[in-house]
């Protein structure tokens, strides 16, 4: 049986004020039938306000796709943590691998996001995954593990509850090929206990999420896996009906 505890829908560069009224819609009239799931909408930057304002009672919580690792000052172009606060985001996405290939993000700068997020009292959703040449080179692990280790420097123990990490596959992001349930569940098993050698034993509770070509019928067989605990999803996030079918999935 699925019992994934958390959906996390990343637009990416989509959406529009439409979809964020739509969506919220969507999202609001399942929310009694999702009750131990958590969602979370990160649309771009631009429309954050306006999804917070329709989300503004609802259980539905806001994040933002990246954040600046600094507090203030002349970064332009780039939104600090407590820009995101004043308008009631509580999650960010850190590490994607998007930002790390196209906007160089490094180890380095994934840490420092990650600390500032939660220095803020928001929760990092820190992503890691593996390229196509590093799985077939038999690395998975090693990168993967890598990149875990890097971004959770320095994050103390008290604040686990506010770490979730995605194990987001590049090879799966956008094309279509799903890690299998098998597949993904391999690498969550090799990060839980990661988790719990640097946290203890608050680390068997952190979630752990998927991200890769979730869809409404592949998401229940990936949620089922023991240590699965939701998902990252992107393309699918942007039609209501099928990420709805995605957040039943996770509720089983
Ligand atoms: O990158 C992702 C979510 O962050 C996954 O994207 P897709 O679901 O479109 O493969």
């Amino acid at each position: 049986m699925p019992n994934a505890s958390l959906v996390i829908a990343n637009w990416k560069m989509n959406g529009n004020r439409e979809l964020t009224k739509t969506m919220s819609a969507a999202l609001r009239e399942q929310l009694s039938q999702l009750q131990q799931v958590k969602l979370v909408v990160c649309p771009p930057f631009t429309l954050i306000g306006e999804l917070a304002s329709q989300c503004y009672y609802d259980d539905i919580a806001i994040g933002a796709q990246t954040v600046s690792e600094h507090p203030s000052g002349a970064f332009t172009g780039e939104v600090s943590t407590a820009q995101l606060q004043e308008f009631g985001v509580s999650y960010v996405l850190v590490g994607h691998s998007e930002r790390r290939q196209l906007f160089s993000e490094t180890d380095d700068m994934v840490n420092e996001k990650a600390l500032a997020a939660v220095n803020a009292g928001m929760t990092a959703v820190i992503c890691v995954g593996e390229n196509k040449a590093q799985r077939d080179e038999g690395n998975t692990w090693e990168v993967v593990a890598k990149q875990a280790k890097a971004a959770l420097i320095n994050l103390p123990k008290e604040k686990a509850g506010k770490v979730v990490l995605a194990y987001e596959p590049v090879w799966a992001i956008g094309t279509g090929e799903t890690a299998s349930p098998e597949q993904a569940q391999d690498v969550h098993a090799k990060l839980r206990a990661l988790l719990v050698e640097q946290f203890g034993a608050i680390g068997e509770k952190m979630p752990l999420l998927y991200g890769g070509s979730v869809k409404a019928d592949n998401a229940a067989e990936l949620f089922a896996q023991k240590d699965i605990d939701g998902g990252l999803i992107g393309g699918a996030s942007l039609k209501e009906s099928d990420f709805v079918a995605i957040c039943q999935a996770a509720q089983g």
